[in-house]
């Protein structure tokens, strides 16, 4: 794919309400208070809570990480915000516009990328975002088709039907419908789920470049190694909650976990009981494991203990904990498992 280059977000200085930075801008690109969606029931099943009085702060400027398992509430969160689910109660804000006061307005400052691909298979790239431009209200002299195109690398099938392009390819024509309008606040819902490496790379470059424009980027992923290097916020939905909203490593801090492997000079058939005393197990390559609360013991008084046992040294290396491990303390599953009451 080519390089991605970035375009600049709308200034919409003019039009919003006042910040407290004085740039004129909101601090919160999205602002949620006592959200909850109920889907009405049928004949064959019940009504579903899908999200119970979601408080959510998302700063303006950040790039934001949406997690949760299988059926949390992600994207009825995202389609409350697209316009496409009606909210049972609760208000929303979208880079400062209330969505029930302003729907319209609401919609221009937002760009959602879905999670399915819904695309219509008789157009081509061009005409999508042609027609995505009239829907905006963008007059021709200021569209930029073939820019946005190039930025997403699909110049050289602009005139291709939607219907012969590939999946990764069709991934990009959504991104690309997504920023017509040059929104601040882009939504990614799963942008990257079964995309190849090259195209997660440069989705995310062009992401993190229009991050650097001030572009507020809020995505979903079961990849937390992704959201993990990509986001400076994470917030950790489960069940219809917010069970945490920081900013990365304050959350990762909180989980006060670290993990030792030391190397001894001689690898120990069994773990002397001095070293099993203090909770540490074997790895497969016959390394210590220990695993501590930063908080409480240092990593000094540890080496101490395992040289006073009587064993030397030869190397040693410690983890900080990770998103993975914070996702499982809070949500108690993995982050592509289902919630068996979804
Ligand atoms: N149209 C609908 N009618 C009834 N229930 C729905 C509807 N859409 C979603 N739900 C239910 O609402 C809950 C939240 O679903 P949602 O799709 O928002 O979760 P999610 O976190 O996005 O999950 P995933 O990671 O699988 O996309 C689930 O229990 C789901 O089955």
């Amino acid at each position: 794919m080519s390089l991605l280059t970035p375009q600049r977000p709308v200034d919409l200085r003019d039009e919003l309400p006042g910040s407290s930075d004085g740039s004129g801008l909101p601090a919160f690109a999205i602002e949620l208070e006592g959200l909850t969606k109920v889907y009405a029931g049928s004949r064959r099943m019940l009504p579903k809570r899908a999200l119970e009085g979601v408080d959510l702060k998302i700063p303006r400027g950040s790039f934001f990480a949406l997690l949760g398992p299988n059926g949390a509430g992600k994207s009825t969160l995202i389609n409350i915000l697209a316009g496409l689910v009606v909210k049972t109660s609760g208000t929303a804000h979208v880079f400062g516009v209330d969505i029930d006061a302003h729907p319209r307005r609401a919609r221009r400052v937002i760009g959602v990328v879905p999670q399915e691909l819904n695309l219509d298979a008789f157009f081509t790239p061009r005409e999508a975002l042609e027609m995505q431009a009239g829907l905006y209200g963008i007059p021709p002299a200021e569209r930029r088709t073939d820019e946005i195109l190039a930025a997403v690398g699909l110049s050289d099938k602009a005139d291709a039907y939607a219907r012969s392009l590939s999946g990764g390819m069709r991934r990009r024509l959504l991104v690309a419908k997504a920023l017509v309008h040059r929104p601040p606040v882009v939504i990614l819902d799963e942008p990257t789920a079964g995309v190849d490496v090259e195209l997660r790379r440069s989705l995310w470059a062009y992401m993190q470049e229009l991050n650097r424009e001030g572009v507020t980027v809020v995505l979903t992923t079961h990849y937390l190694e992704e959201a993990e290097q990509l986001c400076d916020w994470i917030a950790i939905i489960d069940k219809g909650h917010v069970v945490a909203c920081d900013r990365k490593e304050q959350l990762l801090r909180q989980l006060d976990s670290k993990e030792l492997t030391i190397t001894l000079a001689q690898a120990p058939a069994v773990l002397p009981p001095a070293l099993a005393a203090m909770g540490a197990e074997l790895d497969g390559l016959g390394r210590v494991v220990v695993r501590y609360r930063p908080s409480r013991v240092q990593v000094g008084q540890i080496l101490e203990q395992v040289r006073a046992s009587g064993c030397e040294i030869a190397d040693l290396a410690t983890r900080e904990a990770d998103l993975e491990a914070l996702f499982l303390r809070l949500t108690g599953k993995r982050p592509e498992s289902e919630d068996p009451e979804a």
